[in-house]
């Protein structure tokens, strides 16, 4: 039987995504779709509880909380939640489980690019290319100086990473050419296969500490990893180590990042992500000239981002017709 337009399941888009996923939702004709036409401002939590009524699928990305109060507000129509994003934070799968509602995410797509923006945050923040360009540009570029913007090298150095998985194994494999002496991890558990593939060390956290140049946040943020980068953690590392978070905001302890960045217990610090996001423009991280903060924008290539969202929208309309997702969690 052929279905009208007004019998297809709803979707509500909650934010205007890159056009490779809305093709795919137009092109399958099996769904009508409403969009919150704007990527530059997200959709009012109001307005989103309005649309979300009788939806039968929802595609979000990370900045829509998708809890208890959004779910009812949906109603039991919900079948499929299919999120633009490899982290999933913004989601209550607890909420979520109890419902049945399927979900989907966008894992390994943003791996690449995720993992490329690591490295050029990592080699900003160490090699001070931002206070650099800044003198430059601002008169104080003098003489050549034999100390003056010096910074820290990767060669011979020790790279920790805390929370081994996909992406900080290609982190890992770019950073190797640039003569790392030595990986270590560390993880909930030692993971073999992926250590194995950057011949990497499985440490504490302490010796994680301890022992790092440079110390790359890759973890999810979970209630176990909230704020556990902090002064217990600074306080261990080398005051010439370097700390990359392009992860989530929240397994940081900012104002024991400040203190630790402010009385020199660590050298710098290279952000993608922060609490709240954006951050205050006059939020005392961006006083500071030893932290590079960079808006969210680890998986911001036009290829990458085109990709994740193909795959909310295969995921979404695999997850309606009750096959198998691409890329689902499991709850
Ligand atoms: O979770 C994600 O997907 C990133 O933080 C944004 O691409």
């Amino acid at each position: 039987m052929k279905r009208t337009m007004s019998s297809l399941p709803k979707v509500y888009v909650t934010r205007q995504i890159p056009p490779a996923g809305l093709k795919i939702l137009q092109e399958s004709g099996k769904v009508q779709y409403e969009l919150w036409d704007s990527d530059d401002v997200p959709v009012p939590r109001k307005e989103l509880l309005q649309k979300v009524k009788g939806v039968d699928a929802l595609l979000c990305v990370l900045t829509e909380k998708i809890d208890a109060e959004l779910l009812d507000a949906a109603g039991s129509n919900l079948k499929v939640v299919s999120t633009m994003s490899v982290g999933f934070d913004h989601l209550s799968l607890e909420e979520l489980k109890k419902r049945g509602i399927r979900v989907g995410y966008t894992p390994e797509v943003l791996t690449d690019a995720v993992a490329e923006l690591t490295v050029a945050l990592l080699l900003a923040t160490s090699r001070r290319l931002i206070e650099a360009t800044h003198e430059a540009k601002t008169g104080g570029w003098g003489t050549w100086r034999t100390l003056w913007l010096c910074g820290h090298e990767l060669a011979n150095s020790t790279v920790g990473i805390f929370g081994l998985g996909r992406i900080g194994v290609a982190i890992a494999e770019r950073l190797a050419p640039f003569k790392v002496k030595k990986f270590i991890y560390t993880d909930v558990a030692p993971r073999p296969e992926l250590a194995s593939l950057i011949n990497a060390e499985y440490v504490s956290m302490d010796e994680l500490a301890k022992q790092s140049d440079f110390l790359a946040a890759c973890c999810a943020l979970t209630p176990e990893t909230k704020e556990i980068c902090n002064k217990d953690l600074f306080s261990k590392m080398k005051k010439t180590s370097i700390f990359i978070n392009t992860s989530r905001g929240g397994v940081v302890h900012q104002q024991d990042l400040y203190d630790a960045l402010s009385t020199g217990e660590i050298a710098g610090a290279g952000l993608d992500v922060t609490v709240p996001e954006p951050l205050p423009t006059d939020h005392p991280l961006f006083t500071l000239k030893n932290c590079v903060i960079l808006p969210h924008i680890a998986s911001a290539s036009y290829s990458t981002r085109n990709e994740m969202s193909s795959l909310a929208a295969n995921n979404l309309l695999l997850g309606l017709r009750g096959q198998p997702m691409i890329k689902e969690l499991k709850l």
